[in-house]
């Protein structure tokens, strides 16, 4: 029934939802910033670098533009310095603090210089580009991914402006999209629409007609074969030029949900293990405790529905507090893990699920949908009885308990598709999108006799 997709590392969360007016507003308001900052930084570099010219590279040439070495030098040492400057919070940081962002500054420059090191201008304006993000208050994920580790900087190095963008300005970005595409695919008369906009696939051509039906509704034209009762709407395609007719099918509700799901419990639990073993069916002996937080994605398919879950793992010790917090907001759902041979693991779930409650800012804690895992069943020596973490469940909100080991892959599968299931039970998130899902339909031969 379920199966199992893709695995993929990802960039940062995506929510899904829709537009709102205040949206709208964010995007104007993020949009003058980005001007009042580009002009900015622009005017940092131009006025400290004589070799700046101050000219934003289109990207549409790839001018070589060869500087004298020192000239060069000066440039790369003001980029670190301004990469420094971004970094640095308002407060006054201690020396090794400053030491470490130093270091994080030249790391990024250091990547992009080795992108961009036979173009200056790209360069320039890839800093630049990275200056604005940085300094930006609708992204303090990039900062706070690159000063927890969660972001390497030869990652950040590489983002393009499209990636960097906050969750607000993603989802905008990703409606404004959505909408583009049912806007030019939807509407069109009774003889059909001409459209410059598909290409022949015969003759290749870009001059076809485009008549949309729904199922039921219409007779479809006689050299449709294909008669899947799930097509809800169908795209028929005639190219003016050759004659060649072709259709597409737009499959209802076919959108793959965002789920992010955040991992908690005691450092040691298994809760990295918990996620590659999942993502990557792998198992180290040897993991680094979490510095901060981390995220896989993974999509599956679940009841019939195409998911995404976003798993965040975060740090279990208790110095990284203030690292992982951060990162609560927007969980779907949340895995409190424990290790079945550590009774205070157990123990400490009542705490997980306390701060969990309070800095995701869970509005209704009782309704949450929280799923309990007890890992390491492998091992000998239990401390903590089945029953006992059933009872926990029962008496604080009837959560599901999974008994797991990432080691040997027990349950894993089975707990995330049950969080799948959980999250998709407690909040309802299918949206009747008409998405770009397309069916090729073949054509009728003339000569079939069943042809009408
Ligand atoms: N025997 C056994 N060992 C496991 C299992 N899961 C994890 N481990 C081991 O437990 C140790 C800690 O695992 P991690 O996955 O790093 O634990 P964590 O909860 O992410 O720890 P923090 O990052 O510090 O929060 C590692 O040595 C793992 O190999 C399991 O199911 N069985």
């Amino acid at each position: 029934m379920n199966q199992e997709l893709t695995s993929q590392a990802s960039g940062f969360s995506v929510a899904s939802g829709q537009l709102s007016a205040e949206g709208t507003k964010s995007l104007k308001e993020a949009g003058e910033f980005m001007n009042t900052h580009k002009a900015e930084v622009n005017q940092a570099v131009a006025s400290d670098l004589p070799s700046y010219n101050g000219e934003e590279d289109s990207g549409a040439t790839s001018t070589i533009t060869p500087q004298p070495a020192t000239e060069s030098t000066n440039l790369r040492a003001k980029c670190v310095e301004l990469l420094l400057r971004a970094l640095t919070p308002d407060q006054e940081a201690d020396v090794e603090a400053t030491t470490q962002l130093s270091t994080l500054a030249h790391t990024i420059e250091k990547h992009i210089h080795a992108l961009h090191s036979q173009n200056q201008l790209k360069y320039k304006s890839c800093v630049r580009s990275k200056l604005a993000n940085l300094k930006n208050p609708k992204s303090p994920h990039l900062r706070q991914g690159l000063l927890t580790g969660a972001l390497p900087p030869e990652v950040f190095a590489r983002m393009s402006s499209k990636e960097m963008a906050g969750e607000e300005l993603q989802q905008l970005r990703e409606g404004y999209t959505a909408a583009g595409i049912s806007e030019h695919q939807l509407p069109c008369g009774p003889g059909g629409m001409r459209t410059t906009k598909v290409r022949c696939r015969r003759c290749e051509a870009m001059d076809c007609t485009v008549t949309q039906v729904c199922r039921g509704t219409l007779f479809l034209p006689s050299w449709v074969k294909n008669s899947n009762t799930d097509e809800e709407v169908v795209t028929f395609v005639t190219c003016a030029g050759c004659g060649e007719q072709w259709s597409r099918v737009y499959v209802m509700a076919d959108k793959s949900t965002l789920l992010k799901v955040i991992l908690l419990g005691d450092g040691g639990v298994g809760k990295s293990s918990l996620m590659n073993r999942y993502v990557s069916n792998k198992f180290d002996t040897h993991l680094f405790h979490t510095i901060g937080v981390e995220f896989l994605n993974k999509e599956l398919e679940v009841d019939a529905r195409r998911v995404t879950l976003q798993i965040w793992d975060t740090a279990g010790q208790e110095r990284f507090r203030s690292l992982r917090t951060p990162f609560y907001r927007g969980s779907d759902c949340c895995l409190l893990t424990f290790s079945v041979d550590d009774s205070q693991s157990f123990l400490n779930l009542n705490l997980w699920r306390k701060e969990f409650v309070y800095y995701a800012d869970v509005k209704e804690p009782e309704s949450f949908p929280f799923v309990i895992l007890g890992n390491k069943i492998d091992v000998s020596g239990r401390q903590v009885a089945k029953e006992e973490a059933q009872r926990w469940c029962c008496e604080n909100g009837g959560h599901p308990y999974f008994e797991t080991s990432a080691k040997d892959a027990t349950n894993i599968v089975e707990a995330f598709e049950e969080v799948a299931r959980r999250v998709i039970a407690s909040d309802d998130k299918q949206e009747p999108l008409l998405s770009t899902h397309t069916v090729e339909l073949r054509r009728k031969s003339r000569s079939d006799p069943n042809c009408c």
